[in-house]
């Protein structure tokens, strides 16, 4: 089953003060497969990011279609889909993890995740459990769950991160260097919450700086210089 299928994905930015235009990605096609991981991978600057932005509509893309089967929509362009209908995926469906923090200020570490799982309709006891297994299978110190994650290190901020997304089980999670600052027993772990996710049915489309961390997890890659896609058969994608 498709899970997500992207066609003719194109988007531009204006840059006003200099009045040029930039082409950040084009005619961008691949599709993916319900507990699928495509991996993306292309040089800096290529659009590799946009693409992730695009999908989860932190961007409104200028042209083509991004198709999502969603459980409570059916299949839905995400290009042309209501902010209600996207605020709800957010909620419910889908994930989004990158290296910055971007939360509610004044927000403990703990009501942070708690909240993500009261949203989608967990109970308050459910929430509670759920966030204490979550903060502590990523190690973050008991002495930080109370803490606002202002003052948190780069890597306690990803690891919160990535425990409010993968709390959800989200259905689609989208990945932008979710590694970037992790050492190599964070990498681990989120890793096999990753692998945990996949057997889950979870389809994943993420971007590595770290070619190695996607050995064995991916099962297709797109490479943002053919324009193509391409199956995992063993060992780790070239770099682009
Ligand atoms: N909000 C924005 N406004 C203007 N230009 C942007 C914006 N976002 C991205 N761009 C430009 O679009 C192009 C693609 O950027 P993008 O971040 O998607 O690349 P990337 O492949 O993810 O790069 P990296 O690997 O360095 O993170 C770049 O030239 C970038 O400067």
């Amino acid at each position: 089953m498709t899970m997500l299928e992207v066609n003719g994905l194109g988007k531009a930015f204006t840059i006003h003060h200099l009045n040029k235009t930039i082409l950040a990605v084009d005619e961008i096609q691949f599709s993916v497969h319900a507990g699928e991981f495509l991996g993306i991978i292309g040089k800096s600057g290529s659009g590799k990011s946009t693409i992730l932005k695009s999908i989860y509509r932190t961007y409104l893309s200028d042209a083509g279609q991004i198709i999502y089967d969603s459980k409570q929509f059916g299949k839905i362009d995400l290009i042309q889909a209501s902010e209600r209908e996207i605020i709800f995926l957010r909620k419910n469906e889908i994930g989004y993890v990158s290296q910055f923090l971007n939360v509610m200020p004044r927000t403990t570490c703990r009501e942070l995740v708690q909240n993500a799982l009261l949203e989608m309709g967990e109970t308050k006891e459910t929430a509670r459990i759920e966030t204490e297994k979550a903060l502590s299978y990523f190690e973050m110190d008991e002495g930080l769950w109370d803490s606002y994650p202002n003052t948190f290190s780069g890597g306690e901020k990803l690891r919160l991160n990535i425990a409010m997304a993968t709390v959800k089980k989200p259905r689609l999670l989208l990945l932008d260097e979710p590694t970037a600052s992790l050492d190599q027993q964070s990498k681990r772990k989120v890793r096999e919450m990753i692998e945990k996710l996949k057997q889950q049915g979870t389809t994943l489309v993420g971007i590595f700086h770290d070619i190695e961390f996607m050995e064995g997890l991916c099962d297709k890659v797109f490479d943002m210089k053919s324009n193509e896609m391409s199956v995992v058969l063993e060992g780790v994608p070239h770099e682009s």
